[in-house]
């Protein structure tokens, strides 16, 4: 089955792809990869990053995501892409649920975990930038003598375990969950929330009273759905496009 086209969303971890096989869309998280990505660049539909682009690649700039293409209003020019294409993207799922009448808060929870307010209208509101899960258990490795680095992802289910390991892990865990609980309360917005920790924290999440929305690959969603005013719009009558999978 051939591709017909991708998305690229470069993290500050991983790469994410939205890829279109007929006429679904399938999204997939890999490690970067230049080499790979060398071999396709000239078939990339749209992409955009928050995250290094490797400096021996050119893409083509007429398909790159910029903050002027996102449709919300009051962005600044130095909010993350992701961020941006991540709240529109919440904002025109919760609006077509008429879920949209006080705003809404989204936690993207990757490498840093973003909070970003949309109001009701549609405008950039602000937020907060926490260290992300990962992030935050190799900066406890490096920033203290007797800490080590984590070796493994399970989250203990004691809420105070003994072991300095799973004490890492828990803490920094209940960082984030805390964090976004405690925002969620300061705006009394329901929450949606994306991204690489998302499901572990919307596990935690649903048994809180929160009104809230687990959409792992928002930002992705954004990208796909965003018109650029560069590029054609797709014909879906062509299916033999060059492809590649990640
Ligand atoms: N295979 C993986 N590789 C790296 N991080 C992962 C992986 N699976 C889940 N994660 C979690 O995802 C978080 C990073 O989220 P991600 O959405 O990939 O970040 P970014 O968009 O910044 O690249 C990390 O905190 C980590 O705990
Ligand atoms: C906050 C971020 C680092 C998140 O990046 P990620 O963890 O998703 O890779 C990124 O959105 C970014 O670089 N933002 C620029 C500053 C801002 O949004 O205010």
């Amino acid at each position: 089955m051939k591709h017909q086209k991708y998305c690229l969303l470069i993290g500050n971890s991983r790469w994410h792809w939205a890829i279109q096989k007929q006429e679904q869309w399938s999204f997939s998280h890999t490690d970067p990869n230049p080499k790979q990505l060398k071999k396709l660049k000239n078939h990339l539909w749209k992409w955009a990053a928050v995250g290094p682009i490797p400096s021996s690649i050119n893409l083509e700039t007429k398909r790159c995501i910029g903050i002027k293409d996102v449709p919300l209003l009051k962005l600044t020019d130095w909010i993350g892409i992701d961020r941006a294409l991540g709240g529109w993207a919440a904002f025109k799922q919760a609006k077509s649920q008429n879920l949209h009448s006080k705003g809404i808060l989204l936690a993207d929870a990757g490498t840093v975990l973003s909070l970003t307010r949309i109001t009701a209208n549609g405008e950039f509101a602000g937020g907060q930038l926490i260290a992300g899960l990962k992030l935050q258990r190799s900066s406890m490795a490096k920033g203290a003598q007797k800490l080590k680095p984590v070796c493994t992802d399970n989250l203990p289910a004691n809420q105070f375990p003994i072991s300095t390991e799973a004490a890492m892990l828990k803490g920094s865990f209940q960082a984030l969950l805390g964090s976004i609980i405690e925002a969620q309360k300061d705006s009394n917005l329901p929450l949606w929330i994306c991204g690489g920790d998302s499901e572990i924290l919307f596990n935690h999440l649903i048994n809180r009273q929160i009104d809230v929305y687990h959409r792992p690959n928002l930002v992705l969603e954004g990208m796909i759905d965003i018109d650029l005013p560069s590029i054609p719009k797709p014909n879906p009558e062509q299916s033999d496009q060059p492809y590649w999978q990640p």
